[in-house]
């Protein structure tokens, strides 16, 4: 649903990262068009798009680069991963060797990114149920461990797509009181009257 925007337009750089066919493209597509493609194609370096999100009478405009999984784009990641005000780090629950992906990418962010950057893990298809190889409580565990927020999402149903993304726009907005929004990735703007997803569209589940 398209609302008003509030005057204040907070950018921020978000980077999603994970392991190959995790489905990191199809949650953005997802999230920006509404859409969901069955048979993706593999992202080569990476891809850009954008989206705002209404939060009460703020705006976050995500600037979102969809990063690409294949091992031989991996030295190109920091470039994006850098002063990144959020990050996704998506695995495949029906994937074992994604979720051990995914964590070698918290550990490469934790290293190197910057502190402040909010990291959400998401453990994706979840609508395939019946082959799932990664439980829900030992991801659950590994992230409370190292500070991040969990959820599982499916691109495919769309369920806690956009609210993945809202509660990383809320987080964001709440910790930029307490630091440097230029230093968190996270610059203000004035452009009222954006298009943008409204807080009251989303979050299906
Ligand atoms: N069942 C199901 N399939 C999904 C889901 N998300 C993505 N897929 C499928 O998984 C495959 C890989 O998805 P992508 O979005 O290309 O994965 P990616 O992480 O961007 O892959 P790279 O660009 O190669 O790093 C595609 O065939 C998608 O249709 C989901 O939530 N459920």
């Amino acid at each position: 649903m398209a609302a008003s925007a509030g005057s204040k337009i907070r950018n921020a750089k978000l980077v999603l990262l994970g392991d190959v066919g995790a489905g990191k493209s199809s949650l953005v597509l997802r999230f920006v068009k509404g859409q969901f493609v069955e048979f993706q194609e593999s992202t080569i370096g990476a891809a850009f798009f954008s989206q705002t999100l209404a939060v009460n009478d703020e705006t976050v405009k995500f600037e979102i680069w969809d990063t690409a999984g294949q091992e031989r784009y991996h030295s190109l990641a920091p470039m994006y991963y850098r002063g990144a005000a959020a990050a996704i780090v998506v695995y495949d629950i029906s994937n074992q060797a994604s979720f051990t992906r995914a964590k070698k990418w918290v550990q490469e962010l934790q290293a190197q990114g910057n502190q402040n950057t909010v990291v959400a893990l998401a453990g994706n298809k979840a609508d395939l149920l019946e082959a799932r190889e990664v439980q829900i409580e030992e991801a659950k565990t590994y992230a409370q461990e190292n500070g991040l927020f969990f959820m599982e999402t499916s691109a495919k149903t769309a369920t806690n797509v956009n609210d993945i993304f809202y509660e990383i726009a809320k987080r964001l907005l709440q910790g930029q009181a307490a630091q440097n929004p230029q230093a968190a990735g996270m610059v203000l703007s004035q452009r009222p009257n954006e298009r943008v997803v409204s807080a009251a569209s989303c979050c299906s589940s």
